[in-house]
């Protein structure tokens, strides 16, 4: 046991618990091993829960969803060099996101790494992550190692959030030094009040708006403002469309919501306001023709490069979300704007239309199931269980599940995000789990899930209460065709006999086999009544779906009519 005693020396890693304790982390998700496992040991002595996973992208998945849910940085610790290249794809997706994420690693002897002499595990891990993080810093003596763990809480949080990497050398650990008190980091995260004129230039921008539209993105799901992001939706009138973790901010059964009617939207709204959303690949960049060449952008967002990126942004509006919608609404509640009845009509009828063509596709009689019958048994059973997470990942599941499963509160959808990055599952699944404490349902493509599901035992080790959906059609997106290529007009396709409910009973686990929807919907309601780990292998058929899920217009020219 470490002297408490402040006078008396102890080791590096006993600082860097303090350190991490000292700011609020309460866990750690990792693989541990030489030279990281002693501070994992200090940190669960100091009560500090620690998860340990089978790979290093898990973890790291999980400590950027821990830190996108709580606003606090998700810590993932890893071994040198392979441990902490692994976690790296984690950190860099993290970046992408705008998650707040440390990466701690071990490293090796910095004075063996310059010279290249060949030291274990040997590289230089710090110029490897600049590239993909927000920051890197590298701690090179215990004295400094609250300073390191304080600026990278800092800047994981600070403005626009990200994956910071802190790099700890095994010498660095095992060294002593005089412990003192850590850095206590004040206001980690300060609001960024937006100017009163450019507030005023979004406002004068709105009221000319015929057909207005609000955008909102995961930035706003993260900002934790929904109160006052559900009263300025309200007080304009205006129709919303959430990206898909924004799903929930206001439930997707709200009277403004837009996503049924999301292509007419985004080709007829004239004056759009972005709040946490980037006009990225997500929104075709703003665009035409899916976007009228006439509309014009209200942004609000913490980061200024961030406008002007693919579309002029006539009203920027810098800050903190959750200060620029508090005042946006307040000089909306002085100005003119009122909501446009017309706009909303229009609206409301693609909305009808468009939900009664997708009702016919979920209540078709096919067998084998497709993902949208399977997916609406899905939604019927979480209908009474609005409290679960719903993480999400594949390509025709990730994209169906989107459309089909509504979410009814903040920050309760999890998904493959901006980078569309498959692998993320079951590591979100295990931080919604730990950090929420609510039941989790991941819905996962078959291929997506291979990328992570060695992490159903962690899952079982912890007994958490996840249940996986594996739609399960025999392959990459789809089914292997056999004979695809012969002249053979209807090519036979091959079901692999792949049974996913048994890789769950090996750790324990409760395994269910589904082929209807009826099956579907028994299993999820037992697996959710139990609370238990548990896996429903949902049998989909092969030879439907599209390469790549909504995707495919990536892969081949933009055809006119999509979907
Ligand atoms: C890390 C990684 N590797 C590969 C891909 C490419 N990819 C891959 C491999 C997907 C899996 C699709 O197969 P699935 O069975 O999960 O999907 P369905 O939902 O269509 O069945 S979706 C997709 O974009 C990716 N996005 N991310």
């Amino acid at each position: 046991p470490e002297s408490e005693s402040e006078s008396e020396s102890v080791e590096g890693n006993t600082l860097v618990v303090d350190a991490l304790t000292a700011n609020g982390v309460s866990t750690i998700y990792g693989v541990v091993g030489i030279p990281v496992t002693d501070l994992a040991r200090t940190a669960q002595d100091r009560g500090v829960r620690y998860l340990g996973f089978r790979n290093e992208q898990a973890a790291g998945h999980a400590a950027a969803a821990a830190g996108y849910l709580t606003g606090r940085p998700g810590i993932c610790l890893t071994v040198s060099a392979p441990g902490f290249l692994n976690g790296l794809v984690a950190l860099a997706n993290a970046t992408v996101n705008c998650f707040p994420m440390i990466q701690i690693s071990g490293s090796s002897d910095r004075a063996i790494v310059d010279l290249e002499q060949g030291d274990y595990e040997e590289l230089d891990q710090v110029a490897t992550a600049r590239p993909f993080t927000k920051a890197a810093y590298r701690v090179d003596s215990p004295e400094l190692i609250g300073v390191g763990v304080g600026r990278a809480i800092r800047a994981a949080v600070s403005g626009r959030p990200g994956g910071v990497y802190l790099d700890l050398p095994a010498n660095v650990l095992s060294a002593s030094a005089v412990r003192t008190p850590p850095p206590q980091i004040v206001d980690p995260s300060p609001r960024q009040i937006p100017a009163p004129e450019s507030v005023d230039r979004a406002v004068a921008l709105l009221e000319q708006a015929r057909r207005p539209l609000i955008v909102l993105g995961k930035g706003a799901a993260y900002a934790r403002a929904d109160a006052v992001i559900r009263e300025l939706v309200e007080a304009t009138g205006a129709p919303f469309l959430p990206m898909s973790m924004a799903k929930g901010l206001l439930p997707d059964d709200h009277p403004q919501s837009a996503a049924a009617a999301r292509s007419l939207v985004l080709a007829r709204a004239d004056v759009v306001v972005l709040i946490g959303a980037r006009l990225n690949w997500l929104l075709d960049h703003g665009r035409p023709p899916r976007w009228s060449a006439d509309a014009r952008f209200i942004q609000l967002d913490i980061f200024a490069t961030e406008f002007d990126s693919n579309r002029p942004i006539e009203a920027p509006v810098l800050g903190d979300i959750a200060s620029s919608v508090a005042a946006l609404l307040a000089a909306i509640r002085r100005s003119r704007i009122a909501p446009v009845p017309e706009w909303r009509e229009q609206i409301e009828a693609s909305k009808r239309a468009n939900i009664k063509r997708m009702d016919a596709q979920l209540h078709a009689d096919v067998h084998p199931m497709d993902f949208a019958v399977a997916l609406r048994a899905i939604r019927d059973v979480l209908d009474d269980h609005r409290d679960a997470i719903v993480v999400s990942e594949g390509a025709n599941t990730l994209d169906s599940a989107r459309n089909i499963i509504p979410i009814y509160a903040p920050r309760h959808r999890l998904d493959a995000g901006t980078w569309g990055v498959m692998g993320v599952g079951l590591g979100y699944a295990i931080a919604a789990a730990v950090e929420t404490g609510e039941p989790v349902v991941a819905i996962e493509g078959d291929s997506a899930f291979g990328f992570s599901g060695m992490e159903i035992e962690t899952i079982c080790r912890y007994k958490l209460p996840v249940v996986v959906i594996v739609f399960n059609n025999g392959g990459v997106y789809r089914g292997d065709e056999v004979n695809a290529h012969s002249d053979d007009p209807a090519p036979t396709v091959l079901l692999h006999s792949s049974r996913y409910d048994t890789l769950i009973e090996a750790f324990g686990g409760i395994g269910y086999h589904a082929e209807t929807p009826a099956q579907v919907a028994a299993a999820l309601r037992s697996a959710l009544t139990t609370a238990a780990p548990a896996l429903i292998d949902c049998v989909i058929d092969p030879a439907v779906g599209t390469e790549s899920g909504h995707l495919q217009m990536l892969n081949r020219p933009a055809r006119e009519e999509e979907p």
